[in-house]
């Protein structure tokens, strides 16, 4: 196949169908801090077509600034189940208010107070704190619709490359990089 991003969708399709995973479209999206490491962690992938791989996370989170300093980002997943390891490299943009907002109403009420109650990324004086901040926003929207706070969105991770490894039990993996320059893929094998 030689579009890797028809080729994503179709090992993603394969991996949802018999995952043994509880999150099942968990992904590694990693950032670069303000020091220059890299920070990873894991988030929950929406959607890929050929604009790129969507997220939903806060904007003011650790990530969320880390991106805005630097929008070169990677999204690493391992699928154990069907063998296939995926790295995608790109920049990362928010996406529109409009397309956050739809992702928002996907989202089950509970997670939308929680989202509301926390302020992600910043420290926490106590787990009972964490609690009683979720029970006053619960309080606060009794009987109201939860609409999507300004902070909250995602992004859009627009890839430069996406290498699939193929795992092999003899360690002869069969990687397979493709490479987009002027919106053309390039396809190229690499040695395990
Ligand atoms: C399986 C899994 C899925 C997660 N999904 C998300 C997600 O979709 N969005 C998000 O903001 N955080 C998600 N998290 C929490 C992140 O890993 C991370 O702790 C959080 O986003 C704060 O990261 P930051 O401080 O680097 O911004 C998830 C964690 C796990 C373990």
């Amino acid at each position: 196949m030689n579009n890797p991003i028809e080729k994503f969708n179709d090992l993603w399709r394969q991996a949802l169908l018999d995952s043994p995973l509880q999150q099942k479209s968990a992904v590694c999206v990693s950032t670069i801090n303000a020091e220059g490491f890299p920070e990873s962690r894991f988030v929950d992938l929406k959607q890929v077509d050929e604009q790129g791989f969507v997220f939903c996370t806060y904007y003011d989170s650790n990530k969320g600034q880390e991106i805005s300093c630097n929008p070169k980002v990677s999204l690493t997943v391992w699928w154990d189940h069907i063998g296939q390891q995926v790295r995608v490299v790109g920049l990362a943009e928010q996406i529109s208010e409009q397309a956050a907002i739809q992702f928002w109403q996907t989202r089950s009420r509970s997670a939308q107070l929680t989202t509301l109650s926390c302020e992600q990324s910043q420290p926490l004086s106590s787990e009972s704190a964490l609690v009683e901040q979720f029970d006053k926003t619960q309080q606060t929207f009794e009987g109201k619709e939860v609409t999507k706070p300004e902070k909250w969105g995602g992004y859009r991770i627009r890839p430069v490359s996406i290498e699939f490894l193929a795992f092999a039990e003899s360690r002869l993996h069969l990687r397979t990089r493709f490479t987009k320059k002027n919106d053309v893929w390039t396809k190229m094998l690499l040695q395990p």
